[in-house]
């Protein structure tokens, strides 16, 4: 057997040391990237109704009892996925499995296609809720939504992007370097608020000029599931970091700077 037939027949540790399992495994996390940055453009366009074929308030007429039924159940997938995939002892499960270098990858894939299969398939339910008819302020409202988009955007770079996505783990693994642990990190917009990123996506959905059904429902179960989400990551981040969590959760609001409570 030549070294690479060694390396490709191989299973465990062996292989993921090997330089042509780092190579793929880059090149793995490089396409998990691309597939998430491509799919959270298309978020924006979705949620706005701009420049994408399909968005929240287009595609096939359905009925509202299945129009319901489908976006709920598209929801709940991407809920259940973003949550289970993310808990300390499903990694711990999977990582036998998944090489630990492409973990945080095939998260963010995972989380990708559940999110392009939610465009795909979710049905408009076009009534309006409200629709505001003043142009400065419906200007004013899209400004906002944006606003919350680049929020979300940049609170990934303080906290840092390219770990967050993966990029970091599987560079690392290239370079054989050993995974840095995690450090709890309290930069610029996060001196304000635990959770910037959560907080640009409630604002990007809930500011609209025309609010339809569909987009209500959208704005309130992602918003509700923000919450749940919140309990579960802040479960893991008094675990991971202990008294210094604790003490940042008293000072810090959650999401509105001047409101401890929130
Ligand atoms: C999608 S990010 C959301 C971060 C934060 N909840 C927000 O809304 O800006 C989730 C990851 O950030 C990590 N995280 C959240 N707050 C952190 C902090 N202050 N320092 C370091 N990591 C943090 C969590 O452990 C989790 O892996």
């Amino acid at each position: 057997m030549t070294q690479i037939d060694q390396q490709v027949h191989s299973i465990g540790p062996e292989v993921t040391g090997s330089r042509i399992f780092k190579f793929i495994a880059f090149l793995y996390g490089i396409a998990a990237y691309l597939v998430f940055f491509v799919t959270i453009l298309y978020a924006i366009g979705f949620v706005m109704g701009v420049m994408v074929p399909k968005t929240i308030d287009t595609g096939s007429d359905s009925s509202t009892v299945e129009a319901l039924i489908v976006n709920l159940l598209l929801m709940t997938l991407f809920a259940l996925q973003h949550s289970v995939m993310a808990r300390k002892q499903f990694k711990a499960w999977w990582t036998q499995f998944v090489p630990k270098a492409v973990e945080r990858s095939t998260y963010v894939l995972f989380a990708s296609l559940s999110l392009l299969l939610l465009f795909w398939q979710w049905r408009p339910l076009p009534s309006v809720i409200w629709n505001v008819e003043n142009p400065d302020l419906a200007v004013t409202l899209v400004t906002l939504s944006f606003a919350g988009w680049v929020l979300v955007f940049t609170s990934t770079f303080m906290i840092n992007h390219f770990e967050l996505f993966g990029l970091h783990q599987v560079t690392d693994h290239l370079a054989g370097k050993e995974a840095a642990p995690p450090r709890f990190k309290t930069p610029l917009l996060y001196k304000f608020v635990r959770h910037p990123i959560y907080l640009g996506f409630i604002i990007a959905f809930w500011a609209a000029p025309t609010m339809t059904a569909g987009h209500l429902l959208f704005a309130a179960v992602t918003t509700l599931y923000i919450f749940v989400g919140i309990a579960l990551e802040e479960n893991d981040l008094v675990d991971l970091f202990g008294e210094e969590y604790r003490q940042y959760r008293q000072r810090v609001s959650m999401l509105i700077p001047w409101r401890r409570s929130v």
